[in-house]
């Protein structure tokens, strides 16, 4: 484990959302890279139950009554007995950015042996644009060492904001419960060196277990659903936020990526509990996919919680025939944009003082460095020069050519 302390990007402007129903141990892997952020825990399970969680993390921790207290009525949106409850410590959050983890999930090693500090990667992945539109054949352009190849359109090449960084798993990948079970010794053993934006109008099987996000941008999109506890399915709930995502990302033209960082999971459930709370999802994808594959937003639609609720009303007319639960999950998704606005609205939000820092610094940042801002990009390489800049360099990038997408 790195003996020095690592440096911490965004450490203001980042919360770490763990769901648990087990004591936090695994954080003592964790420790160089995580110890520097805010944690936000929400227990899942009995409340009076106490989880242990290692001295010296600076944390949050919210239970079944937490979560009632807070939310009151609209608590019946927040999942209770699956992972899915993690969405609570989205809502809480102020932050402009979000890591969520699972508690079965260590650090693992890179293949030259070292630790991989998967939260920073995250970081750079969401700090550095993605390329929805045009599919860059040498993976991610931005990366140090790479860029983008003959024949990519340099309009195309200033990028589009990333809102989702979605990692990976070395030992037990995210199998479904029957792989898991047909396959119960497979254990991945392939560390692929390589981020990938996720192409425009293509969907993908969002995994919550090693995952980041923009909140500001996105966070009222990642809902996880209505799982398990009084509910016909469980587990579903990453995969449902990431296919809603998905569906609002393209409509804003926001990018999402997958691939690295990977991270060690020891995978801790029963794939015959699993296959108990998936195997109704297994046949109804089948159907909710080519739903998703068909929507679209009307211009209307100009902020994540409008889009949603349009989604909402999809989801009631067009998936009701297939069990009264999606009825119940439109209700949900509505209740979790009232309570996402509730709690997020302005006035609920003290204003940062970082916030004003950032558009400080980005008037000089303008003077100073508008070559790497505005011609920079288009040669397809994006400078960094300071992580915590980000926000207010995303409202700094000017197009030098107009290109209708
Ligand atoms: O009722 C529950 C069960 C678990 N948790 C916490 O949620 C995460 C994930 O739990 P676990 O690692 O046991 O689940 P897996 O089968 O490995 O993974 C599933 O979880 C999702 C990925 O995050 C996805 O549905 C599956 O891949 C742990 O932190 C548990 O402590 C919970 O809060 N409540
Ligand atoms: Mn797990």
């Amino acid at each position: 484990m790195p003996s020095t302390k690592v440096v911490a990007p965004l450490k203001d402007e980042l919360d770490i959302v763990i769901p648990t129903m087990r004591n936090l141990d695994f954080l003592e892997t964790w420790r160089p890279f995580f110890g520097q952020y805010h944690l936000i825990i929400v227990q899942d399970g009995d409340p009076s139950k106490t989880i242990h969680v290692p001295e010296g993390f600076d944390y949050d921790l919210y239970n079944r009554n937490d979560i009632n207290r807070i939310l009151g009525p609209k608590a019946t949106c927040i999942s209770f007995m699956d992972s899915a409850c993690r969405c609570f410590g989205f809502l809480v959050s102020k932050k402009n950015y979000i890591f969520t983890i699972d508690d079965d999930c260590f650090v693992a090693k890179d293949p030259s042996g070292q630790d991989i500090n998967a939260l920073a990667q995250h970081i750079q992945n969401l700090l550095t644009p993605a390329t929805p539109f045009f599919f860059n054949t040498l993976y991610d352009p931005y990366r140090e060492g790479a860029d983008f190849v003959r024949g990519y359109p340099l309009s195309l090449r200033e990028g589009k904001p990333t809102v989702v960084s979605h990692g990976l798993w070395l030992n037990n990948p995210d199998y479904d419960a029957p792989t898991q079970l047909v396959k119960p010794l497979e254990r991945n053993t392939r560390y692929v060196d390589a981020v990938q934006t996720i192409p425009m109008g293509n969907l993908f099987p969002m995994c919550g277990m090693n995952l980041a996000f923009d909140r500001e941008l996105i966070g009222a999109a990642m809902y996880f659903g209505l799982m398990c506890v009084g509910q016909p399915i469980g587990g579903y709930g990453d995969l449902w936020a990431g296919w809603c995502t998905k569906v609002i990302a393209d409509h804003f033209r926001f990018g999402v990526k997958t691939g690295l960082p990977y991270i060690w999971h020891r995978k801790a459930s029963s794939p015959f509990v699993n296959m108990k709370k998936e195997y109704v999802g297994l046949y109804w994808q089948e159907e909710v996919i080519p739903f998703f594959q068909s929507v679209e937003f009307p211009r209307e639609c100009t902020t994540v919680q409008k889009c949603y609720i349009e989604l909402s009303k999809m989801v009631r007319e067009r998936l009701a025939h297939l069990d009264p639960y999606f009825q119940t999950l439109a209700d949900a998704m509505v209740t979790w944009i009232e309570a996402w606005d509730e709690l997020n609205s302005v006035a609920a939000a003290p204003v940062p003082v970082d916030k004003k820092d950032a558009s400080s610094s980005a008037d000089t940042m303008e003077s100073e460095s508008w070559y790497s801002y505005y011609i920079e990009p288009c040669l397809g390489r994006i400078r960094i020069d300071n992580m915590s800049k980000r926000s207010s360099q995303r409202f700094h990038y000017t197009k030098l050519y107009q290109y209708d997408k």
